[in-house]
């Protein structure tokens, strides 16, 4: 394992599409830096490397994986991390089954996941899988506050290369509906942990009888720590989704749910599960015990149901009646038959939205159709903005992508900071009763009467971690002279506690009149006014928005979110570079294998790659590293101005290509400095040998493409088969070695 962490750079392996372009870029990166003696090492994040790690007792010695999750966990609390970290999986139920069961098939002998764990030794397994399960890695990485923007070269090339944008029309019935109340946003309690009151606290649920059952205990609550407590009542959820599809089928549009049950993953499969019951409540009504009987677990999904009553005809016959009864669905997959309510994992709210929004309100239909939907958000406490959104390109039509500016993210985020670090302190209340969090001076600090099935949850932002954000954003706010706005609700609980940190500093440092403290709501449509006059503002929101609103304003502005920058200053020093804000797209996987396309853009790993290098000279004081850094801020400007990036369709340039351009552009531009002549001499005869390759490796990666390919697995591929697809020129090869 130490080896594995020891190395100036670390470069994660991931999963699906930027881990197979990292097959074909980590050589290249590789060939580069050693030249200054740098080293890279390539610690295993992975939901197969993951997996593999924590069941080690029945594997073979080459079987086993070292747990590079939480070693990496460590390093990110020291000033040596200079980690590049690629978009991982984080794993819905239906993923995690499918992992397992191909790691099963590749001889990995893994324990199944056990879905109604039932003997003790089945519930130990069951803990051990849910610890994998969700947005289990980056929580753990982001010992920093997050600072995502677009680089200006990336914005100049989205300005004068506009993408498409689909017509707003004014009376679009597209909308937003949420929860009228007994939500999240309702029932928020806050409050600012005092010195009496900092130490070990616990979480109990009291139930009618006075019983008391501890949910958590010895849960440390500093001094500082912004800890907040609240529910959504499932009667409220249950009646609310009941009437959004009654509203959906009124208004002639098509039913959606977006939530985020990947990084939310105790409370939005719940969540997710109502909606599949209220979907086919008529179906659970008859067929509840039966369906209980197969297994069915709504939670998990309408493929995973449907695969379970596939045998039987009378719930087969119901569900096609209740079905030709609804409004129509929005569609994951019109082809493939994939709806709207399928997999937990498919519609990620931070994705979805942005892509019904630069459509102009648009979803499609079963048979493929376009048209507008109901976007249902249950929770209030973040809908908002996408009403908002809504609302604004109803009145104004669509962003001008080749006049508008930019909304660059600072965001709250480090040790896992609010609602994204709620996974262990939220419950399904198991009875009716009170929930409450009682503080280790034995004082009562939230408490909730709750109903059976309510979700409670409790989240925390510590101090360091908020004095950090406000900082972070007085530097962005400074070095770029933007409006700047405090995305923070005077109205909410949480918000308000927020504020009673932020108004004191901004007052002390002088600096209150250079940023505005604005509701969601208000703050969304400043900002896209702002934009459209051809402004900047920087966002400074906490973790939810921060992840929101670095999908949202990217596709707009750059048509994808995978062209950002994207920082996460340590803490304690370090430095964690993220690539991009979106994730892993599994349907690029799927069209390289159909297609041997890869049409995943690897900007955000040349924008992070720069940072990295960058940051390495400063931290280790290396000038051969600042040399290779800028040279890679050059190469990553070549690609942009080339239009090297790649293209979404089979035999055109794909993402190999992109990589032998940004190869090239890098080996020119380390050819062409005077910083440093051993470099220079060093790479000149590189650089020669790529443009004399041109022709021969543009040919070798245009021959590749078009039949399918074979990368032997989808969460685990073979390193062999990987590395034979994604590196087909042996002209390249032989240059980069
Ligand atoms: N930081 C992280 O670790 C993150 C991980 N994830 C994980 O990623 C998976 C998919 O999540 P999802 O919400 O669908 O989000 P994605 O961001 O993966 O997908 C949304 C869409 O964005 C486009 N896109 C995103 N990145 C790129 C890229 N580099 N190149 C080209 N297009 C890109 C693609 O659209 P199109 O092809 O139509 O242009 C894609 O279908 C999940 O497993 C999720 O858990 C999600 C977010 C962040
Ligand atoms: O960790 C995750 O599940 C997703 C993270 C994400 O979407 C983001 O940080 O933008
Ligand atoms: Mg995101």
């Amino acid at each position: 394992m130490a080896d594995k962490l020891n190395a100036d750079i670390l470069y994660t392996i991931v999963d699906e599409a930027p881990e197979l372009a990292s097959a074909s870029f980590l050589p290249i990166i590789r060939k580069f830096v050693s030249a200054a003696g740098i080293t890279v090492a390539t610690p295993d994040i992975s939901l197969a490397g993951r997996i593999i790690a924590t069941f080690p007792e029945n594997l073979t010695d080459d079987q086993r994986q070292s747990d590079d999750l939480a070693a990496l966990g460590e390093l990110v609390k020291t000033p040596a991390a200079n980690v590049i970290k690629l978009p991982n999986i984080s794993a819905s139920v239906p993923q995690l089954v499918a992992a397992i069961e191909e790691l099963q098939a590749q001889g990995y002998d893994i324990p199944t996941y056990p879905e109604e764990p039932a003997t003790d030794a089945e519930k130990a397994v069951r803990v051990r899988y849910d610890a994998i399960k969700g947005s289990a890695v980056n929580p753990v990485l982001r010992e920093g506050n997050s600072d995502r923007r677009a680089a200006r070269a990336v914005k100049n090339y989205a300005q004068n290369n506009p993408h498409s944008m689909g017509a707003w029309a004014s009376d679009s019935k597209t909308k937003v509906s949420s929860m009228p109340g007994d939500d999240f946003y309702a029932n928020e309690k806050s409050a600012t942990i005092t010195a009496a009151q900092a130490g070990d606290a616990k979480i109990e649920f009291v139930g009618r009888d006075g019983s008391i059952t501890v949910l958590k205990d010895g849960w440390p609550l500093d001094e500082g720590t912004v800890a907040d407590a609240t529910f959504m009542s499932a009667k409220a959820l249950g009646a609310f989704l009941t009437d959004a599809i009654e509203d959906t089928k009124s208004d002639g549009t098509m039913f959606s749910l977006h939530m985020k049950a990947t990084m939310m993953k105790v409370s939005d499969p719940i969540i997710f599960g109502h909606a599949v019951k209220a979907w086919l409540a008529p179906v659970f009504e008859k067929f509840g015990d039966e369906m209980a009987a197969l297994g069915v677990n709504p939670n998990s999904g309408m493929g995973d149901l449907l695969d379970r009553v596939a045998g039987n005809a009378d719930i087969m016959a119901a569900i096609e009646a209740v079905t030709g009864d609804r409004p129509a669905m929005y569609m994951v997959d019109s082809d493939k038959g994939i709806t709207n309510l399928h997999v937990p994992s498919d519609v990620i709210i931070d994705a979805s939205m942005p892509a019904v929004i630069r459509a102009g309100g648009k979803g499609w239909d079963a048979a493929g159709a376009k048209g507008d939907t109901n976007c249902v958000i249950p929770d209030r406490c973040y809908a908002t903005i996408y009403d908002e959104t809504i609302n604004f390109f109803k009145a104004n039509g669509a962003l001008d992508v080749t006049t508008a500016g930019s909304v660059a993210n600072v965001g709250l985020m480090a040790q896992k900071a609010e609602e994204y670090g709620s996974h262990p302190t939220t419950f399904e209340a198991a009875a009716d009763g009170v929930i409450r969090i009682v503080l280790a001076n034995g004082e009562t600090l939230h408490s909730h009467d709750v109903e059976a099935g309510d979700i409670w949850r409790s989240c925390t932002a510590k101090m360091a971690p908020i004095e950090n954000w406000i900082e972070l954003a007085l530097d962005r706010q400074r070095l770029t002279g933007s409006e700047a706005i405090f995305w923070l609700d005077a109205n909410r609980a949480h918000d308000a506690q927020l504020i009673e940190y932020v108004k004191p500093v901004l007052e002390a440092k002088g600096v209150a009149d250079k940023f505005q403290i604005m509701a969601p709501r208000e703050a969304t449509a400043q900002s896209l006014k702002t934009i459209t006059a051809g402004h900047d503002s920087i966002a400074i929101t906490g973790n939810v928005l921060r992840d929101y609103l670095t999908d949202l304003f990217p596709i707009l502005e750059l048509g994808t979110s995978a062209k950002m920058l994207s920082i996460v200053k340590l803490m304690k020093g370090g430095g964690l570079f993220e690539t991009g804000a979106g994730g892993s797209a599994p349907k690029h996987v799927q069209q390289l294998v159909e297609q041997n396309h890869l049409r995943w853009d690897s900007m955000g790993e040349f924008c992070a790659l720069g940072e990295s290098l960058n940051f390495l000279a400063d931290t280790q004081n290396n000038a051969k590293a600042g040399v290779l850094g800028r040279a890679a801020e050059e190469a990553t400007q070549g690609i942009l101005d080339n239009n090297n990036s790649p293209s979404r369709k089979v035999s055109e340039p794909d993402n190999r290509d992109s990589h032998y351009w940004f190869a090239r552009y890098w080996a020119d531009a380390l050819a062409a400095q005077s910083d440093d002549a051993e470099l220079a001499a060093e790479f000149a005869p590189l650089a020669k040998a790529l443009a004399d390759g041109e022709a021969a490796i543009t040919a070798e990666l245009a021959a590749a493409q078009g039949p399918a390919a074979d990368i032997g697995g989808y969460y685990r591929p073979s390193a062999e088969l990987k590395a034979k697809v994604m590196r087909p020129s042996a002209t390249l090869n032989a240059i980069v070695g």
